[in-house]
């Protein structure tokens, strides 16, 4: 996922538990990037309604940040 155009976020090694989330082309969440505390993140916010146990995706489609 590209964060900016110098930078990308690889979590092949290293990452929290979104690194688990799959694709889909019809998601229940998406990414937004939000400064907090001057700083970069980015979050994962539901796009319908999700049940308890349900699979979170989202669209891997290429994203540029910044
Ligand atoms: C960020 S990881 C997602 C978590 C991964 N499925 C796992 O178990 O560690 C991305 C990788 O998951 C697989 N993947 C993600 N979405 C998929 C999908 N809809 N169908 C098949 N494979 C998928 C692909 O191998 C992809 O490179």
């Amino acid at each position: 996922m590209s964060l900016r155009p110098d930078a990308i976020i690889d979590a092949t090694m290293k990452g929290n538990i979104s690194r688990f989330i799959n694709h889909s082309c019809d998601p229940n969440s998406e990414t937004q990037k939000w400064t907090v505390d001057g700083e970069l993140r980015i979050g994962f916010f539901s796009r319908k309604n999700i049940k308890q146990g349900e699979e979170l995706t989202f669209d891997y489609q290429y994203q540029r940040y910044g």
